[in-house]
């Protein structure tokens, strides 16, 4: 387990992190999530001991290593942009650190095998940084974070330079790295998407602060204020109600009078604007006919095959799941 308690942090005049407490329990792939500048990476070095906390302190597994010198921590650390040796062998590159630890030839060099076939690397082994794609780069990368069996390991926007998808494919391959070796993770990243698809607890950040922590579940279905709700995915307003777009039924014909108006959710006649296709999900934009409001509601691939919607048809919607009233500023739907 990780334990940051009350970390203060400034630079000159301005709070990089605010009285932050935060607990990563082990074995989990913990993330810390939010905008730009909110004071992530921040957090992550100051676990590292790559920046020094003006006040509070960090316990990695029962050890207090508040004023313990980065490279004593025992954690393993990947960067946005991995630093490889250029003029060493991917292999060279994931043995160095138990090189310079004199750990024997033989047990060196049984690791990096394992290592590289669990990082999927296994026929790379003689190549060299620059014969490798960005993916396979941070692929090393973690191999190479790995190999001093780390106690924690810190990700720093790992697959943050990398196209869309290959960012997809290495977070689901994280996801199966972290169920085999369980070493406690944490990742940095600004991707809801990706907080959402790989972590099993997720720290929101805002301007230095942690606005909640839970799982993707939790900060999903019980946004715990209106940044929360904003940040992890769009909202609709749609007759008063703020409603995730997937939770809006899309229907042709009129519901029949049973269904109208059961636990207080109102069917609204909208009319629609344009039809967005990407990949398997389809946003339908709409006009509610009465008051003129725009809002989207999103339905899947075959969904909207079924339906047959066309620009300037009218439809019948409905939110199946509406959001309580209470929690949302109005000001943040779409
Ligand atoms: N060495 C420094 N000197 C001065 N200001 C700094 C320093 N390091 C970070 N900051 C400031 O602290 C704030 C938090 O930075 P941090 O890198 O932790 O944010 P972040 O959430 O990781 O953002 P990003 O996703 O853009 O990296 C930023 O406004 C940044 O400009």
């Amino acid at each position: 387990m990780i334990t940051v308690s009350a970390a203060h942090k400034t630079y000159g005049d301005f709070t990089a992190l605010d009285d932050v407490s935060l607990e990563v329990p082990a074995g989990s792939l913990t993330a810390l999530l939010g905008p730009s500048g909110s004071g992530k990476s921040t957090l992550l070095r100051a676990i590292a001991g790559l920046e020094e906390l003006d006040t509070g302190a960090v316990v990695i597994q029962g050890s207090d290593v508040t004023r313990v010198p980065a490279q004593k921590r025992g954690i393993g650390f990947v960067f946005q942009h991995y630093a490889a040796f250029k003029h060493m062998t991917v292999r060279d590159n994931v043995a160095f650190g138990l090189k310079i630890r004199k750990r024997p030839k033989a047990e060196i060099a049984h690791k990096v095998d394992d290592l590289l076939e669990i990082v999927g690397l296994g026929g790379f082994q003689h190549r060299y940084p620059a014969q490798l794609s960005g993916g396979q780069r941070q692929r090393m990368a973690l191999a190479r974070a790995l190999a001093v069996d780390p106690q924690v390991l810190l990700l720093d926007e790992p697959f943050g330079a990398l196209d869309a998808q290959v960012r997809a494919d290495l977070r689901q391959w994280l996801r199966r790295l972290h169920d085999e070796v369980h070493v406690t993770t944490v990742l940095v990243t600004h991707d809801q998407e990706e907080a959402l698809d790989v972590a099993d607890l997720i720290a929101v950040l805002n301007k230095g602060r942690i606005e909640q922590i839970g799982t993707p579940d939790d900060l999903y279905e019980r946004p715990a204020n209106d940044f929360v709700m904003s940040f992890l995915g769009s909202v609709s307003r749609l007759d008063g109600r703020l409603v995730r777009p997937h939770d809006i039924e899309v229907v042709r014909d009129r519901p029949s009078s049973e269904t109208v108006g059961a636990e207080g959710i109102s069917v609204t006649e909208a009319v629609v604007d344009r039809v967005v296709r990407l990949g398997f999900e389809v946003r339908v934009e709409l006009r509610d006919v009465a008051s003129d409001e725009r809002f989207s509601a999103q339905v899947t691939r075959a969904e909207d095959e079924r339906l047959g919607l066309e620009v300037g048809d009218t439809v019948w919607v409905r939110p199946t799941r509406p959001l309580p009233p209470e929690e949302i500023d109005p000001a943040l739907a779409v």
